[in-house]
């Protein structure tokens, strides 16, 4: 359930499966689940005709499979195939001379006509190694100024189907509607550009058994993941049952950070959450009377589970204060300032390092970045990756945020979120997922299943609140915890009743 593959394990499972079939049988059932899926889009309206766009390769073979069956079942099809410079491969070859059989009607180039019903784009597949150009990337830009339903074969057209990054340089992808992916799901659907040029994604798995499949160590985010660490509360408990959280931060002019992730604290059902600041913060927050203010520096943080970073500043009271918290036995959370004092500091990296308690770092691409010693730029083309390294290289729990948050484990398993929207994009809502982070690990989450419940719930928080109407445009970090705060009583009531300690 919801495990994702690299293109390298979908090669090995395509050939070993291939193997034991008659010669395009995997095509040919591609061809016929993705014609079903573009009937069922076209739904029951007499439809203007559908535009299939077949590629040189085998994508392009499979594109060629939907245009005959599609027009087998009496739809109107024009295609345009790009030949390719050698010999097609034979399943290829066969699924041209059905297509050409067919009632569907062949062009050169793209017609101008339309409007289109539906497109299908067959272009490339996981075989794309190199920027689309020329004719081809023509036929991408004229799709994607279409606004009818785009339906893609495996991956949208110039998408890297691990990473989600469209194959560049200056390479351009299909922005399609549908996505239909076969033999097994694919994490560059769901990270970086994938949720934007993939659409909604649809597995086919072609017939092939899951034993032909590796384990996978990449997963959609989904609750069966942290299910077993919900907990319903037991009439006798207290404050100190539920833990207590401590947010360092708050340098001069930059208050307000701390403040958002204690609320998301105290709003996940932390126990008590103290704001600790670096600089004379505030005696007590009006909006927030529950929440305590101390001075960082003379602030003791044993039994607290901390969370560094949020509008931490880089003063040297700062580095202080995190060389503390690295050295302690207390869960910590890492965010913001306190990552890019330990990207700065050699001395910070051995004491995280080395540290004993777990420890979550909720890095953004540009703070990721700077612990890893490279640009932004090389973190988003391969997220996974990236915060597979920083995990393995601190042993630590990361969070790579952005849209589709990485979420990857010091062993090397990793998750990729699917929820959330760019109603998140604003600032503070990263301080929110921070406090959320500890909180729940103040309550005896496993660092594991906190970062991946966190995460999840942080995104569907904000999900609801767009179902209501409060974003994308204008969503605010301050609405976030209470959204939070129904999303995790929902989960709680609606699982088997469980109390105790949560468990991984
Ligand atoms: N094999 C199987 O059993 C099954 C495979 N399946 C399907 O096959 C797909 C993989 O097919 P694939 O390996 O043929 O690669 P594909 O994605 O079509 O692209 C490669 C072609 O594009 C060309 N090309 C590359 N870059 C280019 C550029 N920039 N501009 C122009 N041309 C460029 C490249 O040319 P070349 O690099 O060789 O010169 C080659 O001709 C997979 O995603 C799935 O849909 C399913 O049917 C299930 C069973
Ligand atoms: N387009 C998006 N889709 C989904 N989530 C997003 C998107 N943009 C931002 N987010 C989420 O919003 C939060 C932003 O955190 P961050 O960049 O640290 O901001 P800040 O420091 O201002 O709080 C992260 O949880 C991130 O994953
Ligand atoms: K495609």
């Amino acid at each position: 359930m919801g495990a994702l593959f690299s293109v390298a394990e979908i090669r090995q499972a395509e050939q070993a499966a291939a193997a034991q079939l008659a010669p395009g049988t995997l095509m040919q059932r591609a061809g016929q689940v993705a014609a079903r899926i573009a009937i069922d889009l076209l739904g029951e309206t007499p439809a203007p005709p559908v535009l299939v766009l077949a590629g040189p390769g085998n994508n392009g073979g499979d594109a060629l499979e939907v245009a005959a069956n599609l027009a087998q079942a009496g739809v109107d099809v024009t295609v345009v195939h790009l030949a390719c410079v050698g010999d097609p491969s034979a399943e290829t070859a066969h699924a041209l001379a059905k297509a050409r059989a067919s009632t569907a009607e062949f062009t050169d180039a793209l017609p101008a006509g339309g409007p289109w019903a539906l497109v299908v784009d067959g272009l490339f597949g996981i075989g794309l190694a190199r920027p689309v150009q020329g004719e081809a990337r023509a036929m991408i830009e004229a799709v994607n100024a279409l606004d009818c339903p785009v339906l893609a074969l495996d991956v949208p057209s110039g998408l890297d189907a691990d990473s989600g990054a469209v194959i560049g340089p200056d390479g351009v992808a299909v922005r399609a509607t549908h996505t239909v992916t076969f033999i097994g799901n694919k994490p560059g659907l769901h990270t970086f550009g994938g949720r934007d040029y993939a659409g909604e994604v649809l597995v086919a798995r072609l017939g092939i058994a899951e034993d032909m499949l590796p384990g996978a160590s990449v997963h959609l985010n989904e609750p069966h993941l942290f299910d077993l660490a919900f907990v319903a509360r037991l009439h006798d408990s207290h404050k100190g049952s539920f833990g207590d959280v401590a947010v360092v931060g708050g340098a001069r002019g930059m208050a307000g950070a701390p403040i958002l992730a204690a609320k998301a604290a105290l709003f996940s059902g932390a126990g008590r959450v103290y704001v600790a600041s670096i600089d004379h913060g505030p005696a007590y927050d009006n909006a927030q009377p529950e929440l305590m203010f101390r001075d960082a520096a003379n602030h003791n943080f044993d039994g607290s589970t901390i969370v560094a970073g949020p509008g931490m500043g880089d003063s040297a009271t700062a580095i202080r204060v995190l060389a503390r918290a690295l050295d302690g036995d207390s869960p910590l959370v890492l965010d913001a300032d306190a990552l890019n004092l330990i990207a700065a500091s050699p001395d910070l990296q051995s004491r995280l390092s080395a540290r004993h308690a777990s420890s979550i770092l909720t890095p953004h691409p540009l703070e990721a970045a700077r612990l890893l010693g490279v640009t932004a730029g090389v973190i988003q083309g391969d997220r996974l990756e990236a915060a597979r390294e920083i995990a393995a290289r601190f042993d630590a729990y990361v969070v790579l945020k952005g849209s589709g948050t990485i979420i990857a484990m010091p062993d090397g398993e990793a998750a990729i979120n699917p929820t959330g929207n760019p109603g998140l994009a604003s600032a503070g809502t990263g301080d929110v997922l921070a406090g959320l982070c500890g909180s729940l690990m103040a309550q005896g989450w496993p660092a594991r299943d906190a970062a991946l419940a966190a995460v999840w719930m942080h995104g569907e928080a904000a999900d609801r609140l767009v179902a209501q109407g409060a974003g994308p445009i204008g969503l605010t970090a301050g609405e976030l915890p209470e959204a939070i705060r129904a999303v995790l009583n929902r989960m709680v009531a609606e699982r088997p009743k469980r109390a105790g300690q949560p468990q991984s």
